[in-house]
């Protein structure tokens, strides 16, 4: 017996309501593109430079040609879709597109930039909002989310996908290029050894995540007791999956570098929609303080410090935040008064 495809896993829950319905057009609309991206994707420079600079990005990382071949491909299918508005990573302002189904849609076209020249793991990433009038759809709290979603384009297509009814994870049937239903109900281990972090920005952190770090890092020498594993794709889209798949946790905090002070990850168009994934699945995100899903967005494109996984070692980190004797007279590793000073 065939997979359900995905199209057929949510037409009794498109039948449900009128902005179901919008949603499930949206979330079609996105991994339709997806299915074309992936034979793009998997043509590489047979195909287009993907990785040449064609612009500058609004993060200053420099826009590249697939980010701009799949936002120009993302916005075409939303507006014949009949998505009211949406917000790109890829683009400055609100792009009103005056649908009047009932749905907006925030997006990162390509998550993992950095990858794409060297053939990385990259993805896409989308949370689909009730249409509450133009740009205020983006200015409600994530818990008002009516779905969100990943495509993670790896060895096979995978896309992940919450409606509020746990998280379920389909890959793309390489086939018929469609996407079909290989987990219904995800379930996230609550407890975990694995984490995933950007070590090399140590000395910037602060005192909380060094020490939660430097204590994985000692492993059986220290206070854990046990040893610990560390990966780091540099694309958060992937990691979320592999947490989805086998449990762990992904940091990135807010840090000292200029323009770090509230991490790296973007709130509309990656933190949220991944914590919506991530709670669906029985795990938790939250800011360092506050859970991702209660945040309020302020600005389109702001930033906020990203903390997900396995709900008991979540909890483990907020403990390093709330019992200051986790933390207190250690001389970090790589500082100003550690043991390494300048190193
Ligand atoms: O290069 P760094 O500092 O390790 O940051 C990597 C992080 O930045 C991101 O690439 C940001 O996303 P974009 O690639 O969409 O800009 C995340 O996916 C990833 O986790
Ligand atoms: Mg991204
Ligand atoms: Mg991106």
């Amino acid at each position: 017996m065939t997979a359900p495809t995905l199209a057929g896993f949510l037409a009794p829950w498109a039948a449900a309501d009128a902005r179901n319905a919008a949603a499930t057009r949206a979330i079609l609309a996105i991994a339709d593109v997806c299915a074309v991206m992936q034979t793009r994707v998997a043509g590489g420079a047979l195909v287009a430079d993907h990785g040449a600079l064609v612009g500058d990005s609004l993060d200053g990382d420099g826009q590249k040609a697939l980010d701009q071949w799949a936002d120009n491909a993302l916005v075409e299918a939303l507006g014949a879709a009949g998505v009211g508005a949406l917000v790109s990573e890829e683009r400055p302002d609100v792009v009103m597109l005056g649908g009047s189904d009932g749905v907006a849609v925030a997006f990162d076209p390509l998550d993992g930039s950095s990858n794409i020249a060297s053939n990385g793991l990259i993805g896409t990433i989308f949370s689909v909002l009730p249409d509450i009038g133009g740009a205020a759809s983006f200015f409600q709290p994530g818990r008002a989310q009516v779905a969100a979603g990943y495509v993670l384009f790896g060895p096979q297509t995978s896309l992940g996908l919450t409606i509020g009814n746990g998280t379920q994870l389909y890959v793309l049937d390489p086939v018929d290029h469609v996407f079909r239903l290989v987990d219904i109900d995800v379930h996230v281990p609550p407890q975990t050894r694995e984490y995933a972090i950007n070590g090399s920005n140590h000395r910037h952190w602060g005192a909380t995540v060094r020490a939660y770090v430097d204590d994985c890092i000692a492993g059986t020498d220290g206070p854990r007791g046990a040893d610990t594993n560390t990966r780091w794709v540099a694309a958060v889209v992937a990691d979320a999956h592999r947490i989805l798949c086998r449990g762990g946790v992904y940091l990135y905090p807010r840090d000292l570098r200029p323009g770090y002070e509230q991490g790296r990850l973007r709130l509309l168009y990656e933190a949220s929609p991944i914590a919506f994934l991530i709670e669906q699945a029985g795990g938790k995100a939250f800011d360092g303080r506050t859970r991702i899903l209660d945040l309020v967005p302020t600005a389109i494109h702001q930033r906020v410090p990203l903390i997900f996984g396995s709900a008991d070692e979540i909890d483990r980190i907020a403990r390093y935040k709330s019992d200051p004797n986790l933390v207190v007279g250690r001389a970090p590793l790589f500082h100003r008064r550690g043991l390494f000073k300048g190193a």
